[in-house]
């Protein structure tokens, strides 16, 4: 029997930016051809060869549209959408105190990690990504039915992902700087409870991996990787075992690494006469399948060490200056040869997941304080952080990255005319970057499906499960809120002090 044909789209005449070897991301005009979940051709129309559609193929006039990869969120935490618009800007110590749920907050019901997800999704794709790597773990614990609820909503919306199990067996008295001096007796004392010792927890994530990483295997968009929160937060023995059985499973090893000046101060009594980053070295744990979220208070050492291991830097500028963590050092990585690839962070950090933001805060970032202006980002740089880099960085080069036959149809198609964003057309590389925010996306493909159209999901139920995300996230916000509420304003003028104290010590 004859197996039938895979479909076939033609996008005939449109403006590619490819981000492939040959174009980087220089506008061409090209016929896109693609068959099945794959690209077949991408094919310069100024060159002989073009691709002649078959019978049955769907050819479609693009000399309107602007096509190019998939934008891709190198770090994110979905869940914190639930907490979006929770916190005013903060430093990422007071944050962490003030805006993430303290010990004893109810876990969260799988129908709500179903539909915070799906939000997630649709949230991202309308900001112009098609795969997100997902530090997916949360407070107050993470379970086989959660992680597996986030697998189900990810694939009913058709994007990419790669999930993280996040792991933590350093009690929050040990992590946080301050919070043995400003944390309630009881609130510490539960937080250590609630924490076994680190053998204990650590073979409880190591048994919850194995599972997740078989819940995921029947989704072909959907990958697991482990992430050691960060260094702070971890053990050593946590970061090797991690480490190891990362590479072991080919997977990405996810972590935060040095988001803020207090984490690089207290890290010189933690490891004394090196850094976090040498320290990692040390124990092995820099390699090619890193991505470490952040890394702003880098040394010039640390940067060759990033570069020579091949270890890829997420950049989170939006939620960099929400939190005024600092400024990523650029120039100086991309001077190094350090992979940098863009994140949008949580939703509570940002408070967005659209790429599309992300894209030009990077290219507005790093602008400040120096005025050679020759060493401020390139758009070409931005676009290719936010594609091939950041594909690499998801664990996903495999499939997606670039407009380049034989990847993953993962494309999002821009309707030039929609908005003014791309009016006049003069360059479509920096209008995309600096004038379009996603209203002009006509469509997002994910392995050749169409999963947005005209703003919508083509896959699922939109309204239906937005309603019912605002009527659940309302009724469990509200059952946890008012406590959390208490305890924050009352331990503010405290945190406060003890935070100003810490980040200038006396003499
Ligand atoms: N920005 C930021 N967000 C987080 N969400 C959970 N952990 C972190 C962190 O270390 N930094």
């Amino acid at each position: 029997m004859r197996t039938p044909p895979l479909p076939q789209t033609l996008w005939r005449n449109a403006l590619v930016i490819a981000l492939d070897e040959a174009h980087g991301a220089t506008p061409f005009r090209a016929d896109v051809l693609v068959e099945g979940a794959d690209i077949r051709a991408v094919a310069d129309v100024s060159l002989p060869g073009r691709p002649v559609p078959s019978p049955g193929t769907t050819v479609v006039d693009a000399s309107g549209l602007l096509l190019t990869p998939g934008l891709v969120n190198a770090h994110t935490h979905s869940w914190e959408i639930l907490l979006r618009g929770t916190s005013a800007p903060l430093p990422l110590e007071v944050w962490t105190l003030l805006s993430y749920p303290p010990t004893g907050v109810a876990p969260v019901p799988s129908r709500l990690v179903h539909l915070r997800t799906v939000v997630a999704a649709l949230e991202s794709l309308r900001g112009g990504a098609t795969t997100l790597l997902d530090d997916t773990g949360e407070l107050p614990g993470q379970t086989p039915a959660g992680i597996a609820e986030v697998f189900r909503a990810y694939d009913a919306t058709g994007i990419r992902a790669t999930c993280t199990g996040t792991g933590i067996d350093v009690p929050i008295v040990d992590r946080l700087p301050f919070a043995d001096e400003v944390l309630p007796a009881e609130v510490l004392a539960a937080s250590r409870d609630s924490m076994p010792p680190s053998a204990v927890v650590q073979e409880a994530f190591f048994a919850f991996s194995a599972e997740a990483r078989m819940l995921a295997r029947p989704y072909p968009r959907i990958r697991y990787a482990l992430s050691p929160s960060a260094p702070q937060r971890v053990t050593d023995e946590f970061l090797v075992r991690a480490a190891d059985q990362a590479r072991e499973h080919g997977e990405v090893l996810h972590t935060h690494l040095l988001e803020t000046k207090l984490q690089q101060t207290l890290a010189r009594g933690r490891y004394p006469g090196r850094t976090i980053v040498e320290h990692l070295d040390a124990l092995g744990v820099l390699g090619p399948n890193l991505t470490a979220a952040h890394g702003i208070w880098l040394t010039p050492h640390d940067l060759e060490l990033l570069a020579a291991s091949g270890a890829t830097v997420a950049h989170n500028p939006i939620s960099n200056l929400k939190l005024g963590s600092g400024t990523l050092p650029w120039r100086a990585m991309h001077d190094a040869g350090v992979r940098v690839a863009l994140g949008s962070d949580g939703a509570s950090s940002n408070d967005t997941m659209r790429m599309l933001d992300v894209l030009k805060q990077t290219a507005l970032a790093h602008t400040l304080g120096d005025p050679d202006y020759r060493r401020w980002p390139l758009v070409s740089e931005v676009l290719h952080a936010g594609t091939v880099a950041g594909a690499r960085a998801a664990g996903w080069s495999d499939r997606t990255g670039s407009l380049t036959p034989g990847l993953a149809a993962d494309i999002v198609v821009y309707d030039l005319a929609a908005t003014t964003a791309f009016t006049p057309l003069n360059d479509a590389a920096q209008q995309l970057v600096f004038a379009e925010n996603g209203a002009s996306i006509a469509e997002v493909w994910v392995d050749g499906r169409c999963v947005l159209r005209g703003g919508r999901s083509t896959l699922v139920d939109e309204d239906a499960l937005l309603a019912e995300f605002r009527a659940e996230a309302s009724a469990y916000l509200e059952a946890q809120l008012p406590e959390w509420r208490r305890l924050q304003e009352s331990l503010e003028p405290a945190i406060r002090e003890a935070y100003l104290r810490a980040w200038s010590p006396a003499g």
